[in-house]
């Protein structure tokens, strides 16, 4: 795989959280379990995935549950993300973040963000944050930062 900024153990400890956590899914609705990992400014992992519900839109999405995790340990800043969905083997079936997640991502990562995509048998393409959010409007146009 070609998780060129990290080292080969983070690299591992990504994607066997992401997949650990794809399998604890609660997507009854749309039978596609998501699993995430970021990889926090002081070396942590944290795993989220996606827990869907009866109301449709009340939904949460792996992404936003690893934020959420890194939040609750203390970090705000985002090194890396890899997030695990099983949507195909073609290359555009690849799970990359929604458009609300690329949002999320946008307020803890740096345009240079990695995000890393894989499945439950190898690994895919990777972005930074950037390309799939270009542009974007963050807490630096608040003169806030993360
Ligand atoms: O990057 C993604 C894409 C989709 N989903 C979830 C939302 C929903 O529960 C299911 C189908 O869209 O997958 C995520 O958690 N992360």
């Amino acid at each position: 795989m070609h998780l060129t900024t990290l080292t080969e153990s983070q690299q591992q400890a990504l994607l066997s959280a992401a997949r650990a956590a794809q399998r604890q899914a609660y997507a009854p609705y749309s039978r596609y379990p998501v699993g995430a990992a970021v990889l926090d400014d002081l070396g942590r992992i944290h795993a989220g995935c996606n827990v869907e519900n009866a109301a449709y839109p009340e939904g949460v999405c792996a992404e936003a549950s690893a934020l959420s995790a890194m939040v609750l340990a203390g970090s705000t800043r985002a090194r890396a993300v890899l997030v695990v969905g099983n949507g195909g083997k073609h290359k555009s079936a690849w799970t990359t973040p929604c458009g609300g997640c690329r949002q999320k991502l946008r307020e803890f990562g740096a345009p240079d963000l990695p995000i890393y995509c894989a499945n439950d048998e190898t690994t895919g393409p990777s972005y930074t944050l950037v390309q799939l959010l270009p542009e974007g409007f963050g807490p630096d146009h608040l003169g806030a930062q993360a």
